[in-house]
């Protein structure tokens, strides 16, 4: 009998500094025990300072990525990052409709922590129409969760205000929405969780007092994705279904599969992922010029390091 991993694959920019896109992805889905697999959108020059230049990857190459990756590979969820364009927004769209992304997540990155823009202005309105509908979760953050409402929609400020936001973003089609609290100024972060089925799970954390939050949208929606996979075919197992099934997982398919119970069973467990990976990282001073940078978190957190720091 042969054996396998779970499969995860990120669609995402790159991050030479190892804190965010496409490397913090492949960290938490190491981290988080699945096999991460990448289909790159941008090469991006940045660090824990911020943006200084984007250089775009050609549409048709990114294609052949994918086609790379999953004309190989049973991946069982996928998360989306840094798209960038509208061209590349809808390349994502067409192979969500083809279903062998497996459980879809989207994380709208628009703009980075620094402030430099991740997704150009007229890609606002292709990822609202098109790309929402065919994500099985999405993660806006609270300046994203307003801009994807619509151009005049004020960010929430309490946490009515986010229920119900989270409420109209379901009515453009995921099967779900995280509504991060991150950028609040509570002592609590508060994330909420609603789901089709009409559930709302509400997930609260004590903010951590640290500069190092770079990349921390970016790990969250990795953590939750490789979470669903694992637990996804755990499940599958359990009830005795066949591992990898020969058609291709289309998005009714994964949103049956995985129903709320276990998706707030996935954001919980990233949520505390992402707790420990913040507060192990909390006093780091990586950064040679460290006045106004925004380090990492500590991807490793959960992994035993055998040499003293
Ligand atoms: N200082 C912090 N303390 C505790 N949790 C945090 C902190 N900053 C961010 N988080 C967690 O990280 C998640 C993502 O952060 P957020 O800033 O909202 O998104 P993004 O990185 O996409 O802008 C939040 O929902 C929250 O759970
Ligand atoms: C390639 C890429 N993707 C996403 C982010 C957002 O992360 P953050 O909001 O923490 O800067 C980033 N900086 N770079």
């Amino acid at each position: 009998m042969t054996t396998r991993p779970p499969i995860t694959l990120s669609i995402a920019g790159t991050d030479p500094s190892g804190g965010a896109g496409i490397h913090a992805d492949l960290k938490t889905f190491t981290a988080r025990k699945t096999m991460g697999t990448t289909v790159i959108t941008a090469l991006v020059a940045q660090n824990t300072h911020g943006v200084s230049r984007v250089y775009p990857v050609d549409v048709d190459f990114v294609a052949d990525q994918f086609d790379s990756v999953l004309g190989d590979l049973p991946v069982d969820a996928t998360k989306s990052g840094m798209l960038g364009s509208r061209d590349l927004v809808e390349l994502v769209v067409a192979r969500a409709a083809e279903g062998r992304l497996g459980f879809f997540t989207v994380d709208p990155v628009m703009i980075a922590t620094s402030g430099h823009r991740l997704l150009e202005t007229d890609a606002v309105d292709a990822v609202r129409t098109h790309l929402l509908p065919v994500a099985d979760l999405i993660t806006p953050n609270l300046p994203e969760a307003a801009l994807l409402i619509s151009d005049d929609e004020p960010e929430a400020q309490t946490t009515e205000a986010m229920r119900d936001q989270a409420g109209r973003l379901l009515e453009r089609g995921p099967g779900a929405v995280l509504l991060k609290g991150g950028h609040g100024s509570d002592d609590e972060v508060i994330d909420i969780l609603a789901t089709s089925d009409g559930q709302v799970r509400e997930f609260t954390h004590p903010r951590v007092t640290t500069m190092n939050t770079h990349g921390t949208g970016c790990t969250l929606s990795a953590a939750i994705t490789a979470e669903v996979a694992v637990l996804g075919r755990e499940r599958a197992a359990a009830a005795g279904g066949p591992a990898d099934p020969a058609a291709p997982t289309g998005k009714d398919r994964s949103r049956a599969a995985i129903g709320s119970d276990l998706l707030g069973e996935a954001v919980g467990n990233a949520l505390d992922f992402l707790a420990r990976a913040l507060n192990s990282a909390a006093d780091w001073q990586l950064s040679l010029d460290p006045e106004g940078a925004h380090g990492p978190v500590d991807h490793q957190v959960d992994i035993v390091r055998d040499r003293p720091a």
